[in-house]
């Protein structure tokens, strides 16, 4: 297959072959912040090995619901499951259960289990825990490279490129000019842009305020690490995709809902699947979908496209969903 990744010359030394390099100060400042080693490798999933298969990992955001981002447990979980395998294989896939909130006052412990090393595949069961009881068990699955003239895939979606479009923040702060900018609005938008989420989004079709009508549950924004990762551990790249896929992937299942809100949700499960090669830190498309909600859960489905057209990542989850309807007069 195809590989368009930067080699390290370009990118370990100037901080890749970003597009924004445009010479405006603004471009500048972005520019400056990609050259910054991505937090999601100097702390996040940079995990402490506190005994033979048993690893701490710690904290950098914490989203709103006060417990833990989904997309960190199981990034946290499948390097402590890759530290206990050869540099000859390559996560192929992982199935993850979410059994209790993660509690942002303390580290996770990771337990990894070695379940079996065949041939071809070796497989590996981590237990994530806190306060002593499990809050994620996944299974993860490697597999040594075995090419094949078994081969296709399908087309990515036709979308403008990441350059013709604006970030979250920047659709933020556009539209925080705006007159008349309801106070609680505001407050929540201002909110948003003090959050450090060490991932940037560029949404293809930016939803202009929160009062959206019903739309197909379907959505597509190009994603990256915030910062730059570089070339060469696809490993390290699988993590960060892990952590990357579960944010702003299950409210996919929302959009066929209007005046309604989610008093609480969360994600049950997380599943990825694993294709080829790509980097965590350049552009990726992430074309979301619900294929099916009821019953207070909803099932959503992503794929994650390289910029060259390459499926490198599928994933699925489902989540629970408790609803409420809005009531406009005090609505944002
Ligand atoms: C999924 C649960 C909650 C299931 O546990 P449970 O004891 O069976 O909980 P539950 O009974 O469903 O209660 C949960 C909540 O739902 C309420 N509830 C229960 N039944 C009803 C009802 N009929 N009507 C209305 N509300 C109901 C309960 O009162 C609970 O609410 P509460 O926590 O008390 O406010 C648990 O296993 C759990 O917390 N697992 C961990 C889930 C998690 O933390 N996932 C990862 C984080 S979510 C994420 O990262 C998504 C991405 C976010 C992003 O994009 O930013």
């Amino acid at each position: 297959m195809a590989d368009t990744r930067a080699t390290d010359e370009t990118s370990d030394n100037t901080g890749g072959n970003h597009s924004s390099g445009d010479g405006n100060p603004e471009s500048r400042e972005v520019e400056k912040i990609r050259d910054l080693k991505s937090v999601l490798v100097t702390s996040v999933l940079n995990l402490e090995e506190l005994d033979v298969n048993l690893y701490r990992g710690t904290h950098h955001w914490v989203p709103r619901s006060r417990r833990l981002f989904g997309g960190q447990i199981v990034g946290q979980a499948l390097v402590a499951a890759a530290k206990s395998v050869g540099d000859d294989v390559y996560v192929h896939s992982l199935h993850c259960y979410f059994v209790r909130a993660g509690d942002p006052t303390v580290a996770v412990l990771y337990q990894v289990d070695h379940i079996r090393d065949g041939r071809s595949f070796m497989v590996r069961s981590v237990r994530a825990i806190q306060h002593g009881q499990p809050i994620l068990i996944c299974q993860a699955s490697f597999h040594k490279l075995q090419p094949s003239p078994l081969q296709h895939q399908f087309t990515m979606p036709m979308v403008p490129p990441p350059e013709d479009l604006l970030t979250e923040e920047q659709l933020i702060h556009l539209y925080l000019t705006k007159p008349n900018v309801p106070e609680k609005l505001r407050q929540f938008l201002n909110q948003r842009l003090a959050n450090e989420v060490p991932i940037e989004i560029k949404p293809i079709q930016p939803q202009p305020s929160l009062r959206r009508p019903a739309t197909e549950p379907r959505k597509l924004f190009w994603v990256r690490a915030q910062g730059h990762i570089g070339e060469g551990n696809m490993k390290l790249h699988c993590c960060v995709a892990a952590y990357i896929s579960d944010y702003a992937f299950l409210d996919t299942a929302m959009l066929s809902l209007a005046d309604y809100k989610a008093k609480f949700f969360a994600s049950l499960d997380h599943s990825m699947w694993f294709h080829t090669t790509f980097r965590s830190d350049e552009w990726m498309l992430y074309e979301c979908e619900s294929p099916w909600a009821a019953n207070s859960r909803g099932l959503v489905q992503g794929r994650m496209w390289r910029r060259d057209g390459v499926l490198a990542v599928s994933c699925s989850q489902e989540g629970v969903f408790r609803v409420q309807p809005v009531n406009h007069r005090n609505k944002l």
